[in-house]
């Protein structure tokens, strides 16, 4: 199969064709939309004297666009978390300098202060945009190390995400170099993990931090080996493909109404997309996954899509995708890249046909000759082959083949390229897919993302462009 696609690469005009259906890419200046239910006030946060343009949209609710305030673009995290976030943690080397976390994100300007008055926060912002460290800053000012027992729960859709997120959390939660001060645990309660020495370790001395996947959690609660009664944060990260997943929105919903209380924990949903956030946001309060003053933190709300993408797109026919993609990897020699491909269906299963990842991975074995390593993450492999694989991946220098597994949270800063060898089946898939490339916040690198498709599917690849205002070139070749 392999050796019949060795045979002609064809060569690029790397000329780009700016689509005429679409205006140049947005170069708007950072927006905010600070939405909040309940109050018509401005948010208590640093930017407040720079809001305006306060307009009601319901009686209930409040939406604002503002320019980004400028006097506070000089402040640090740590000023803005002095006070909330033990000292010890903003003293740390790794946290401040090695890591380069020293200014904020937008989100974390914006959402830190009102997370720490203790407000239930949607934390809506752009992927990449550092929606993680501002909720786990928020649970780093509310747990009590002294204390056994588990004070914050993050819930992710994925293994893989759980297991990012706990690597972040341990490292921010470490044990100082002061010996009087104890680090906080963190427990990682994933699929396919070994639950029954986390049952003994629930039941010897609890983690101040349990991060999560939702079977695993409402197995552990279920079972009554693990109590939410001591839980201050409840953080449900990648809140809308949660609630939009058939086999997980149940248990969530759950999660949040019977096996805890709104009223006795502060809780943080976090997404890059929430479609119909204000729908989202009634449902909230009405269906008490909230308290109502739940506050709606929306960053960048008219460019959905990270500015520092760029978009293309080459047509091409189904049989020669294979030949299209190595001389884009070719000529564009990313440094790190993944290649998103569509998951096999139920009828392609049954007739006994290879997936499509394996077909791509054994193509790209015997035909691709640069540097980068091969690799594979796809649901159907067992759990042990998926650490390995994003073990592998995380040393840098990568060609990841992947289904849409690898599309939410997944954070590899060294992706340069995107390709989706097939196109998402959503605007929703695409956003997170490309997101998956220009994940330094203060870089200013280009990152690309480029679909190979058939004549067929430029319309789909249109509404999506219209969907979230991005516009993609054509490569002609
Ligand atoms: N203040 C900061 N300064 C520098 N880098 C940061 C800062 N905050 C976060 N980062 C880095 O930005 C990258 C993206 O952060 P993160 O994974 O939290 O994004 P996200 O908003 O959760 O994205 P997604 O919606 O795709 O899950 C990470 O590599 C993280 O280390």
């Amino acid at each position: 199969m392999a050796s019949q696609q060795l045979l002609s690469v064809p060569s690029f005009s790397l000329l780009p064709k700016v689509s005429p259906f679409h205006p140049p890419l947005l170069s708007t200046p950072r927006k905010l939309s600070l939405f909040h239910s309940t109050t018509c006030s401005p948010l208590q946060s640093s930017s407040n004297s720079r809001i305006t343009n306060l307009q009601a949209v319901t009686n209930t609710c409040s939406e604002t666009e503002s320019n980004a305030p400028t006097e506070t673009t000089a402040l640090t995290l740590r000023n803005i978390c002095q006070g909330f976030v033990p000292e010890h943690i903003l003293h740390r080397q790794a946290l401040m300098e090695e890591i380069g976390f020293v200014f904020p994100t937008d989100i974390q300007r914006e959402a830190l202060p009102t997370l720490f008055t203790g407000r239930d926060c949607i934390l809506h912002a752009q992927t990449g945009s550092g929606k993680t460290l501002t909720y786990l800053l928020l649970i780093l000012s509310l747990i009590n190390p002294q204390r056994s027992s588990v004070q914050a729960v993050v819930v992710v859709p994925t293994r893989e995400l759980g297991m990012q997120v706990t690597k972040v959390a341990r490292m921010l939660a470490a044990k100082s170099t002061d010996a009087e001060v104890k680090g906080c645990t963190v427990m990682a309660l994933l699929d396919g993990g070994m639950l029954r020495r986390h049952k003994s370790w629930l039941k010897a001395e609890p983690p101040a931090i349990v991060v999560a996947t939702v079977a695993s959690l409402c197995h552990m609660l279920e079972k009554h080996i693990l109590r939410l009664d001591s839980v201050k944060v409840l953080v449900v990260d990648e809140v809308d493909f949660l609630f939009y997943s058939s086999k997980q929105a149940g248990p969530v919903r759950k999660l949040l109404t019977s096996f805890s209380s709104c009223d006795k924990r502060q809780t943080v949903f976090a997404s890059a997309s929430i479609p119909q956030h204000k729908h989202f946001v009634h449902d909230c309060m009405q269906q008490k996954w909230t308290k109502r003053d739940v506050v709606h933190i929306h960053v960048s709300a008219i460019t959905p899509m990270p500015l520092c993408l760029l978009h293309k797109f080459v047509v091409c026919g189904k049989k020669n995708k294979h030949q299209v993609l190595l001389a884009l990897l070719e000529s564009d020699a990313p440094e790190s890249a993944i290649i998103f491909v569509g998951e096999q269906s139920e009828k392609s299963k049954k007739a006994g046909n290879d997936p499509s990842t394996t077909l791509l991975i054994e193509f790209l074995k015997t035909t691709y000759n640069g540097s980068l390593e091969i690799l594979l993450l796809e649901e159907d492999m067992n759990f042990n082959s998926r650490a390995a694989s994003l073990t592998e991946i995380r040393q840098g220098g990568f060609l990841l083949v992947s289904t849409d597994i690898a599309a939410r949270g997944i954070d590899l800063p060294e992706t340069t390229h995107i390709f989706n060898f097939d196109l998402p089946q959503t605007a929703t898939d695409y956003l997170h897919r490309a997101g998956r490339a220009g994940r330094k916040p203060f870089s200013d690198r280009k990152c690309i993302v480029t679909n190979l498709i058939t004549s067929e599917e430029r319309f789909v690849l249109q509404r999506f462009e219209n969907e979230l205002m991005f516009s993609c070139e054509e490569l002609m070749f």
